[in-house]
């Protein structure tokens, strides 16, 4: 909650860790419920959308505690197939409950998910690959009422590589008779995260990570204890943070074959990066050199999810950079705020042409989504001056504890209320 405070200017140097991944925990914790019985999750982070899982979790009747960075859920008595709206809202993994409950219980009811405003975000193709499982799936008043009955299993084609359909139609598939084809899936490394996970509790799934994946039904799963993988995204946001104050930073527990399209664009500006097994290593001490073209596409595209970070540390490049979103129609709201900083950015669409700027100055700034928060933070960091960006609780659903990570490599950041 809050605002953070930032005196930009200072250089990040030093180590960062980063721990398990918020589009892995959330649709795994989702998962849990499909074991009638204990599942242990370790290296959680400690973050809102996480909470919110495990509130609703409870509510459905499971036990949960969260002790250091392991999450160990008791699911033997899931009671509830009903989600109160208000924790539907609360974040955009509540509906991976769906196609879990159907798993569990062979019914959900549920309002539709919230989550970050970057545009139209429907679930029709969950839906639509629910109801080739076998699902009655009824739509009234906001809600949605999923009757699993006898799932059986069939071939579904998304219509667009969709990370969450993908998952819910993975979930939903677990215990349906037969044999499941989910073609044109999501590729994203937490969907081959959730399939090892599912899998470690006795499920057959295989083909998570390419386009093709086949899930063969079970009869019942049992009790797991599983790692989750790092936070390709956190970990990507550093790096930019590193790129815009001209720093040095080695970033641990980072894969960098789940981060190679950013890799690249950060040494097309000019960063020397070097990679080891569990770490990357980003070295900048001169101004990043503008890139002509950032495509933000579905895994192993550029990840939308760091466009706004990486556009923050184009806003200072030499040169122009021009940024194209291709999976979400308004995740450029941040540029606005940018622009009250001194950036030179013109949004057409979905295209965003920004002009390098020699620096940015610090002003009052609003976070509006989770990863335009985070660009604006990392233009604090490089900023002449004072920042203050307000709404915090955007950056707390998908950072944990940002300012004290920033700080511990010399950033100046504080949260204030
Ligand atoms: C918890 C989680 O993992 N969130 C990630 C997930 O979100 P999420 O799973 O919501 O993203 P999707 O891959 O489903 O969405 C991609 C595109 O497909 C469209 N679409 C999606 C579903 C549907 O039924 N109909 C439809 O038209 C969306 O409007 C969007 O334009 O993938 C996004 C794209 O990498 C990331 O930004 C999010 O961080
Ligand atoms: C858009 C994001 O998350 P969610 O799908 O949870 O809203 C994100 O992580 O950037």
């Amino acid at each position: 909650m809050g605002k953070f405070k930032i005196n930009g200017g200072n250089r990040l140097y030093g180590e960062l860790k980063v721990n398990g991944a918020k589009n892995s925990v959330l649709p795994i914790l989702a998962a849990s419920i499909l074991n009638e019985g204990i599942s242990v999750i370790h290296d959680c982070p400690k973050l809102k959308d996480v909470y919110s899982m495990i509130e609703i979790l409870e509510h459905l009747g499971c036990k949960v505690t969260f002790k250091g960075r392991d999450i160990i859920i008791d699911a033997r008595y899931v009671k509830d197939s009903e989600i109160p709206d208000s924790l539907m809202r609360t974040m955009r993994s509540s509906i991976f409950l769906m196609g879990a409950l159907i798993s569990r219980n062979k019914k959900a009811l549920m309002s539709f998910p919230g989550g970050c405003d970057i545009g139209h975000r429907p679930i029709d193709l969950h839906l639509k690959g629910l109801r080739r499982l076998g699902v009655k799936v009824e739509e009234s008043y906001g809600y949605i009422k999923c009757e699993g009955g006898k799932i059986r299993g069939n071939e579904i084609h998304l219509d667009l590589p969709s990370v969450g359909a993908t998952e819910n139609i993975m979930l939903a598939g677990v215990f349906a008779e037969g044999i499941t084809i989910i073609r044109n899936a999501a590729k994203e490394p937490e969907i081959e995260d959730l399939q090892n996970f599912l899998n470690s509790m006795g499920a057959k799934i295989s083909g998570a990570g390419t386009n093709t994946i086949i899930i063969e039904g079970v009869k019942r799963l049992h009790d797991t204890e599983y790692t989750i993988i790092p936070d390709r995204i956190v970990a990507g946001t550093y790096l930019c943070a590193a790129a815009m104050t001209r720093g040095e930073l080695t970033v641990v527990n980072a894969l960098k074959e789940h981060l190679e399209p950013l890799l690249s664009k950060l040494r097309e500006t000019g960063c020397k990066i070097q990679t080891g097994n569990d770490y990357i290593k980003i070295m900048c001490d001169k101004r990043p050199k503008a890139v002509d073209m950032i495509i933000t596409l579905p895994y192993p595209g550029f990840p939308t999810d760091l466009q706004p970070q990486m556009a923050s540390v184009l806003s200072v490049a030499e040169g122009t950079s021009i940024v194209t979103e291709t999976i979400f129609d308004n995740r450029f709201k941040y540029t606005e705020e940018l622009i009250r900083m001194g950036a030179d950015i013109k949004v057409e669409g979905r295209v965003a042409v920004i002009r390098g700027v020699e620096k940015l100055m610090g002003a009052k700034v609003v976070a509006r989504d989770l990863r335009g928060g985070a660009a604006l933070i990392i233009a604090g960091l490089g900023a002449k001056g004072t920042t203050i960006v307000e709404e915090a609780e955007h950056i707390d659903r998908g950072y944990e504890s940002i300012e004290n990570a920033l700080k511990s490599v010399g950033g100046d950041i504080v949260r204030i209320m």
